[in-house]
């Protein structure tokens, strides 16, 4: 549902949503610089000063449907009001049967000359511009106990990747076996091979796997070891020492075919077998990834155990041995923690985060374990933030509606959940 508070002293000007960052828009800046505005974005209250008079003045209503407030705005050019309030909004192709996208940022413009000394304190590391790594199709199906059919995959690859995202991990050349679910592998790489505008990595447990993937047409791989002794031997069936050398003939292999690997550690912070891992030995296996060559080494909380202090102390770490530009997280939000281990981590200047679309996923061995964080989230916060991503979110939550109508199950984003009732209020005409 939008509000709006219809401007009535000054008619012939924009009708004013009642949004944080509504003082954006020219007319606004007639006494947004007295009046302050609640985060809330159906709720204004504004800061008692000499202007507030005039504010009163104005007549809230409140708007239910799409076309109500177009005709709200019809005297004004919507895209131009979009683009002050930084919405952008379109119709979509109805392609998969959702109406209408309204794609509302809430941004925060760091360098603002007004911002205090909190916001630079907070706000100063955090990079201008994040590199997000899809993993739905791969971390986030991987769990999935009905197979999903390929085309599906395939359909979600595109979708994702028409978002903007520019690398999207594609599925896994691991055993059937251990993961039915990605079986057909082979048969999705070779569906995307002419996709453009973004790169699949893969996953590939061992050179058997990253021959399949090489022979697939994989131009990426990813290499996945464990800082828990026992989680390595659940998820792979030997311990870390073995894995790494594993990883290390993978490493080889692909350098002679100059194909970037990328590199994972499980278990950053907790084990589903051994609970608290110490940080000497995440920091022990990046820095072997790190010497393998690997081009980015992602920081998984597998079972989405860590808030900011553990997830600091196993960063601090880490950094002592691995550049910060190499390194990216990977969270699971098993425990609601994830958003916030995403910011601490970004904060401490980390500029690639992978996340998944809807927050799907889940290891099938690390039992208890949910999935990533939802991009959507991380693109809200983000954006939010004023950082740059790429990524259209309207898009994206395009993706995300159809892999959750196809799974028959309800967005794991809370942006997507919320944008969408906002989105459905609006077409009901
Ligand atoms: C590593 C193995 C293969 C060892 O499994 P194993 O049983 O020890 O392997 P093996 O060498 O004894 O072979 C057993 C069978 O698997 C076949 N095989 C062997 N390798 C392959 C392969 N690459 N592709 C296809 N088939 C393969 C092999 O040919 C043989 O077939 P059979 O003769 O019985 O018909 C197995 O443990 C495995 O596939 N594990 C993968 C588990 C997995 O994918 N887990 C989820 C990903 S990790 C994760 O999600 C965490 C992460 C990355 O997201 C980060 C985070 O969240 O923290």
């Amino acid at each position: 549902m939008y509000k709006i508070v219809q401007r009535l002293r000054f008619s012939n000007r924009a009708p004013l949503l009642t949004h944080s960052h509504f003082e954006q828009s020219q007319f606004v800046s007639d006494f947004s610089s007295h009046a302050t505005f609640d985060t809330d974005p159906t709720i204004s209250s504004y800061a008692t000063t000499d202007r507030v008079r005039r504010v009163e003045s104005l007549d809230f209503r409140e708007i239910t449907n799409r076309r109500e407030l177009t005709n709200a705005f019809d005297k004004y050019n919507i895209n131009i009001l979009s683009g002050w309030l930084n919405w952008t909004s379109r119709a979509n192709d109805n392609h998969h049967g959702a109406n209408y996208v309204v794609n509302r940022h809430f941004k925060t413009d760091r360098k603002d000359r007004c911002t205090k000394e909190f916001s630079r304190k907070f706000l100063e590391n955090v990079p201008d511009f994040v590199k997000i790594v899809e993993v739905g199709p791969r971390d986030g199906l991987q769990n999935e106990k009905v197979i999903v059919p390929t085309d599906v995959k395939i359909e979600l690859i595109k979708l994702l990747v028409s978002s903007g995202l520019s690398v999207v991990e594609a599925t896994s050349f691991v055993s059937p076996k251990w993961v039915p679910q990605l079986a057909d592998a082979k048969d999705v790489l070779a569906a995307i091979r002419n996709v453009e505008g973004a790169s699949f990595p893969v996953l590939t447990p061992n050179l058997k796997g990253f021959e399949a993937a090489v022979a697939a047409g994989a131009k990426e791989v990813a290499i996945f070891p464990a800082a828990s002794e026992s989680f390595s031997k659940a998820n792979l069936n030997c311990g870390i020492e073995d894995n790494l050398t594993r990883c290390r003939d993978i490493a080889s292999a692909s350098r002679s075919l100059a194909i970037p690997v990328r590199g994972y550690v499980s278990c950053v912070v907790g084990c589903p077998l051994e609970g608290k891992i110490a940080p000497a030995k995440v920091a022990y296996v990046a820095k072997s990834l790190y010497e393998m060559g690997c081009s980015e080494i992602s920081l998984g909380d597998t079972i989405g155990v860590g808030t900011p202090a553990t997830v600091i102390s196993m960063l601090e770490a880490v950094l002592d041995v691995v550049p910060i530009d190499k390194l990216a997280v990977h969270f699971h939000d098993t425990y609601g923690q994830a958003l916030s281990n995403t910011l601490i981590s970004l904060q401490m200047g980390i500029s690639t985060v992978d996340s998944s679309v809807s927050g799907l996923g889940g290891c099938p061995y690390a039992k208890g374990a949910t999935g990533n964080v939802a991009t959507e989230d991380v693109v809200y916060m983000l954006n939010g933030l004023g950082v740059q991503t790429n990524v259209d979110l309207g898009k994206l939550m395009l993706a995300g509606d159809f892999i959750c109508n196809h799974l028959g199950r309800a967005s794991g984003s809370k942006a997507a959940t919320a944008l969408n009732k906002v989105t459905n209020n609006a077409s009901k005409v």
